[in-house]
């Protein structure tokens, strides 16, 4: 499926006579494709890769060549430091083992995931804050950074870190209901530029400086509209179904090629964040260690029980 040949409905109408037949053509063959792969996607056997991890699981379909990448981290894959390093050894497994792309979802039923474990950052000393963002860092530019196919199965809510790693991927489907977006603003904290540079690449300039000014949390019909996912799927299912036919787009792109265009797209960001980020460490440090965050961290907790009790 080419991208450029996902033309909604209602802009196919805007079109010349041409272009309109040349994109229903474009779509009939996406369609067959993509049921293809669904047909594929359904019947091919899954190999369970023996990652050494305990919060992820790689599974692959020995059909589509394709790896799905599974956090599951209950109640809400919450991103401690052993959920990062897990992320890291999968994705690391998966580009040695020669799939063919990665699709990464969650193993929670309404949570692709929370973000950062707060309780990884509150009372806590230096070092650990700086073991935490260093794996932070570390688990998003492999996977921002990797040359493979890359898409995410949105299966439920993503603020923050959870937007993070969905952004970080090339393609992002998601299933209804949900919220998704970069809230740092709301909890009066600032997200640092590296850590935008997924969201600046799906969004048009002006509409991620306001949703990242008002730590916007999309909903996934809103999250569509404007481009930060790219489609909306029923179920955890159909979304790893639509994320299978996107990477299966690529089926007949020299994969070499096609990695290297994707990082040069990438590279200027990749390089603006190897600059900063022993700089980037030191500023989290300093912030997250600030009295009034620390305490804003602790009532942000307590709320969230309270919410989680009623
Ligand atoms: C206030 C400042 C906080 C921290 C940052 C400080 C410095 C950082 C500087 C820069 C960082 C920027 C980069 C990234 C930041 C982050 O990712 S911060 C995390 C932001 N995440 C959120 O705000 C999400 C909070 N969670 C939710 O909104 C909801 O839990 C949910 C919509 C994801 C799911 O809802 P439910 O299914 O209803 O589940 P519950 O809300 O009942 O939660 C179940 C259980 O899980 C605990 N929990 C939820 N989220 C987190 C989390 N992020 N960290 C740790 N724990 C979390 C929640 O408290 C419940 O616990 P129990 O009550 O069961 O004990």
């Amino acid at each position: 499926m080419k991208l450029s040949s996902r033309i909604p409905f209602r802009l196919a109408l805007k079109q010349t006579p041409e272009q309109r037949s040349s994109s229903i053509d474009t779509y009939q063959r996406t369609m067959l494709h993509s049921n293809l792969l669904r047909l594929v996607a359904r019947g091919g056997p899954k190999r369970l890769m023996s990652t050494a991890t305990k919060l992820t699981t790689v599974e692959v379909n020995d059909k589509t060549g394709i790896a799905t990448l599974t956090m599951n981290r209950p109640p809400v894959n919450s991103q401690n430091v052993q959920l990062l390093e897990d992320l890291q050894k999968s994705i690391t497994e998966i580009e040695n083992n020669k799939s063919r792309g990665l699709i990464l979802t969650s193993a929670m039923s309404n949570v692709f995931s929370a973000g950062l474990d707060i309780h990884e950052m509150y009372n806590t000393n230096e070092e650990r804050l700086r073991i935490v963002w260093t794996e932070l860092q570390n688990a998003w530019i492999a996977l921002y950074g990797s040359s493979l196919p890359t898409a995410a199965a949105i299966n439920g809510h993503a603020p923050a870190g959870g937007c993070l790693l969905a952004t970080a991927c090339e393609y992002r489907v998601m299933v209804p209901n949900c919220r998704i977006g970069l809230n740092e603003t709301q909890l009066g904290i600032i997200a640092p530029k590296w850590l935008m540079s997924g969201f600046l690449n799906v969004l048009p300039k002006r509409v991620a400086e306001r949703a990242l000014t008002q730590g916007r949390m999309f909903t996934t019909q809103e999250a569509f509209e404007v481009g930060l996912v790219d489609e909306i799927a029923n179920s955890k299912e159909e979304a790893l179904e639509k994320c299978s036919a996107f990477i299966g787009s690529f089926a007949k792109v020299n994969s070499l090629a096609r990695g290297l265009t994707k990082l040069q797209f990438r590279a200027e960001n990749i390089k603006e964040f190897e600059k900063i980020r022993e700089k980037d460490v030191a500023n989290f440090i300093a912030l997250a260690s600030r009295p009034e965050i620390q305490k804003d961290m602790g009532i942000y907790l307590e709320n969230l029980k309270k919410k989680g009790k009623k």
